[in-house]
Parts: C-alpha cells; structure tokens; sequence
C-alpha cells in the first residue's frame, strides 16, 4: 500500500533540495529527446532557488549540455551523467569519469550490437552509453545480454538498469557521490537534504539524504528506500508550490 502524498512532510525552511528529472520533474516520454518540460516548471525552480538561498539542485542521469537545453535558465546546481559531471553557479567544476574509457569505440561497439533491431534506441552519452527498449518491451533480454558484454569488455563501467533501458555508467559516478559533494559547499553545506527521484539511480541519493537527516521521496510505483512517495510528477508540482504559498 502506497502511503498517501499528505503523509509528505513540509519542506523544511532550511532544505537542499535535490531533483531528478525524467519521470519526477518531467513525465517520462516515448524516447530521450520526447519530454515535454510542464508549463510553469522553469518559474517553480527558480522561485525555489530563490527561497532556499540558491540550495536547489538537479541530479540526472543525463549529462549536464543535455539538461541545460530542456531548462536553459534552471539557476541552481547540476550533477549530470550520474554523478559524473557538476556544475555549481554556472561553472563546470567536475567533468571527469576517472574511467581509461575509448568512448567512440563503446558507442560503435553498442550500435553495432543491436544494428539488427532497429527499434532499439542507441543514446550516446559522454560518459557512456543507454540501450532503450521502450520501442519494443520484449527487446529487454537482447539489451540486457547486450550490456552485460559490453560491461565485461569495459572495465570501469558498471551496467546501471533504467526505465524501458540499461545503461554503462563509470563505476565511480552515482547519486550519492554527487550528494556528498554537493552537501559539503555552499549554499547546500549545513541544510537538511531532500531528495525527489524516481528511478534505481535515484536510490543510494535517497538513502543518503535520510542518512544525513532529510528524507526522500520516491516518485510513482516500485519498491523504494524512501520515506515518502508521491503520484506523479504533477504531485510533487503541487507541493513544491504549496512550499512556495507558505514562503509568502
Ligand atoms: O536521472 P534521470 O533524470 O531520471 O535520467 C535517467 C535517464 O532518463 C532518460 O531515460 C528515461 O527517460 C526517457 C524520457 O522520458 C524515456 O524515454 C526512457 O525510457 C527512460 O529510461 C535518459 O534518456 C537517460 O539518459 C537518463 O539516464
């Protein structure tokens, strides 16, 4: 039984606040470059970095070039690629994988493997590579068999399951990493973090905001380690702005 989205607590006055983006700020679509960015959400986040001191973060698996070109004037953090790369006032301040990793190489070798079906979608990222079944469900064991080789073939790189997809990821990115560094600088240092997600990435973030005294929110179904859960994105849209009604 899921708990129902009044048992959320409020967001705190002093919260960082950190938000994914597919599926929690943005409903999930039929491919990558489908989302739709709901109207009034580029306002909601700014009202927010502007109500907690600037501590609002996105925190994505996408990388940070891609992120920026749905939320061109998104003000806050961004911790792309997983944790891979961050962004803090404007400045690119990690970019690194820490992984000896031939990319082109990585991406040839996955289109090439999945070239006999067309509705799988290959996403070259920059710090590695997404198969998506989305197109085709019963295509799942193909990707699955498919990364799990290239993951043997790549060391370093950690298969990282999604929605309707596998990724390879650096083993030294995730969420939580992102987090910790994130908690440590201003304007995030000494708040309480509260975390929104609503995927398995999103999980060790989960875990390690409530480790550190805030709490997080799994957004839709599946099993979680969150404390609380909402709906939909549109859930977690209207409490945002009932945090932003009682800030008046
Ligand atoms: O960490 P997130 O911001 O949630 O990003 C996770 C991955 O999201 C994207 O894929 C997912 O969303 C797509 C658009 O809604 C959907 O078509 C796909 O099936 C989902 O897996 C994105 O493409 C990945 O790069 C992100 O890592």
């Amino acid at each position: 039984m899921q708990p129902p989205a009044s048992s959320v607590p409020d967001l705190p006055a002093n919260a960082a606040l950190f938000l994914d983006f597919d599926g929690c700020l943005v409903e999930i679509a039929p491919r990558p470059d489908a989302v739709v960015i709901p109207p009034g959400l580029p306002e909601r986040l700014a009202r927010l970095h502007g109500r907690l001191g600037g501590a609002v973060a996105l925190v994505s698996g996408r990388d940070i070039a891609d992120l920026r070109g749905f939320l061109p004037d998104f003000p806050g953090a961004i911790a792309g690629s997983h944790g891979a790369e961050l962004s803090l006032d404007g400045q690119l301040i990690q970019k690194t994988h820490g992984v000896d990793l031939d990319l082109d190489s990585l991406h040839r070798a996955a289109a090439a493997a999945v070239a006999d079906s067309p509705a799988i979608l290959v996403e070259r990222k920059p710090h590695g590579v997404a198969l998506h079944y989305r197109a085709d469900p019963s295509l799942r064991p193909v990707v699955e068999e498919v990364m799990a080789q290239l993951a043997d073939a790549h060391p370093g790189m950690v298969l990282q399951p999604a929605k309707m997809a596998v990724e390879l990821r650096p083993s030294g990115a995730g969420k939580d990493g992102a987090l910790d560094r994130l908690m440590a600088v201003p304007p995030f240092a000494g708040r309480v973090p509260v975390y929104a997600g609503d995927d398995l990435t999103d999980e060790v973030a989960m875990a390690h905001a409530q480790a550190h005294g805030g709490f997080g929110i799994k957004i839709g179904e599946g099993e979680t380690v969150a404390h609380h859960r909402m709906s939909d994105p549109a859930a977690l849209a209207r409490w945002l702005d009932g945090a932003l009604m009682e800030a008046r």
